[in-house]
């Protein structure tokens, strides 16, 4: 089927639009992306509604507009697309994710998407997940494994969004993931203070500046990272650790956070040391983020354009992937990529 997924991730920069030709397992042919971004007033309502989250009722006004804005903009993102389709795949914008509780949050509204569009509409892909005793996420590891059938394994597939998380895949087959840290919201946020600027464009300011070693070594005896997989991260999670370089110089900080994102990444324990780290998200154009990779991981860190996938739009097409698996009943998560007691279903589909 022709589907289109569309992914709104924790960088609140906006929506992205993939199209995908698929049956849920394997992918038959790629098709047009794009990014519809979001304007200056609805990126902040969000960050609004995301630090007011746990306090949130579901009838918030703000809320409820928020939610609206939104759908318009996931809308306005398929007409721009113009390409002719079956299904959605819509996963919404997390505005809290909290495992333990057995809670996790995305909003918009999928009824009203399919009537918009007079197309049915996948969606509510984390909560059965998490329902279940699982993280809910991260959900790409068997979209990831579905592309990399044909690569050498071991292998890790690492995207730097707002949060960072990797898909393991191992040489007999397993496949596992975690969050691994932070990606690129604390340093975004830490660049919006000091330059107003969105982000770090190129690593420029982490460039300028120079790596807290002895801060490192405290950030990373967190004890996130003493956690086995699989295991996840809400967006705010490492937000408190801002706190400990608040009177640092604009360079300084962002080289720390940036170094801090490579490190977390080295600081999780895979199954087996992999071959090769395929790097995808926005974190993979900054390249002190590259660099301290590389220098880190100590086995070849590469984009993954170097086996032809589009490292901009993959999560939109691994929910347009996922929702040809809600409609045919197939699993969303494993027990080693959520920590689900068994291949678990997910999605829920509005006409
Ligand atoms: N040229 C660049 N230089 C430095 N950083 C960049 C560049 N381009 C993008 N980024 C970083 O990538 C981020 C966007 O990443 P991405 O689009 O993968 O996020 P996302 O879709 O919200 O992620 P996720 O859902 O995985 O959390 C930006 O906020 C910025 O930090
Ligand atoms: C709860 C939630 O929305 N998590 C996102 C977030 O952004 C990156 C990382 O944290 C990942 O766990 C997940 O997104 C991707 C698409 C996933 O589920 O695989």
């Amino acid at each position: 089927m022709r589907v289109i997924g569309l992914m709104s991730g924790t960088s609140l920069d906006g929506v992205d639009a993939a199209w995908l030709e698929t049956d849920g397992e394997q992918v038959g042919a790629f098709g047009p992306a794009l990014t519809v971004p979001y304007e200056p007033a609805l990126r902040a309502a969000i960050r609004e509604i995301l630090d007011r989250a746990p306090q949130l009722a579901a009838d918030d006004p703000q809320l409820l507009a928020v939610t609206r804005r939104l759908t318009e903009v996931h809308a306005d993102a398929v007409r721009a697309l113009d390409a002719p389709y079956d299904l959605i795949g819509f996963h919404g914008q997390t505005i809290l994710h909290d495992p333990n509780h057995r809670r996790t949050w995305q909003i918009g509204d999928a009824a009203w998407l399919a009537q918009a569009l007079g197309a049915p509409v996948a969606y509510d892909f984390r909560s059965a997940d998490v329902a279940a005793g699982g993280e809910g996420a991260p959900l790409v590891p068997l979209f990831h494994a579905g592309l990399a059938e044909a690569l050498p394994k071991p292998l890790a597939i690492l995207n730097i969004g707002g949060v960072s998380n990797v898909t393991y895949l191992g040489a007999d087959g397993l496949i596992a993931a975690c969050d691994t840290g932070p990606g690129n919201a604390l340093l975004d946020d830490w660049v919006r203070q000091h330059t107003g600027q969105a982000f770090d464009a190129d690593g420029a300011l982490a460039a300028s500046g120079k790596i807290d070693e002895s801060l490192l070594t405290r950030w990373l005896s967190h004890s996130y990272f003493e956690r086995e997989l699989p295991k996840s991260l809400d967006r705010l999670s490492f937000h408190a650790l801002l706190d400990d370089i608040r009177g640092m110089s604009a360079g300084h900080g962002a080289a720390t956070l940036a170094a801090f994102t490579a490190r977390a990444v080295a600081a999780t324990r895979l199954p087996e040391v992999p071959q090769q780290w395929l790097i995808t998200g926005g974190g993979r154009h900054n390249p002190a983020i590259m660099a301290a990779l590389r220098q880190a991981l100590g086995v070849p860190v590469n984009p993954v354009e170097s086996v032809g996938w589009n490292g901009d739009f993959l999560e939109a097409q691994c929910f347009a992937y996922l929702a040809m698996r809600v409609k045919r009943g197939l699993p969303l998560s494993l027990p080693m990529t959520t920590g689900v007691p068994q291949p678990m279903q997910g999605g829920r589909i509005q006409l």
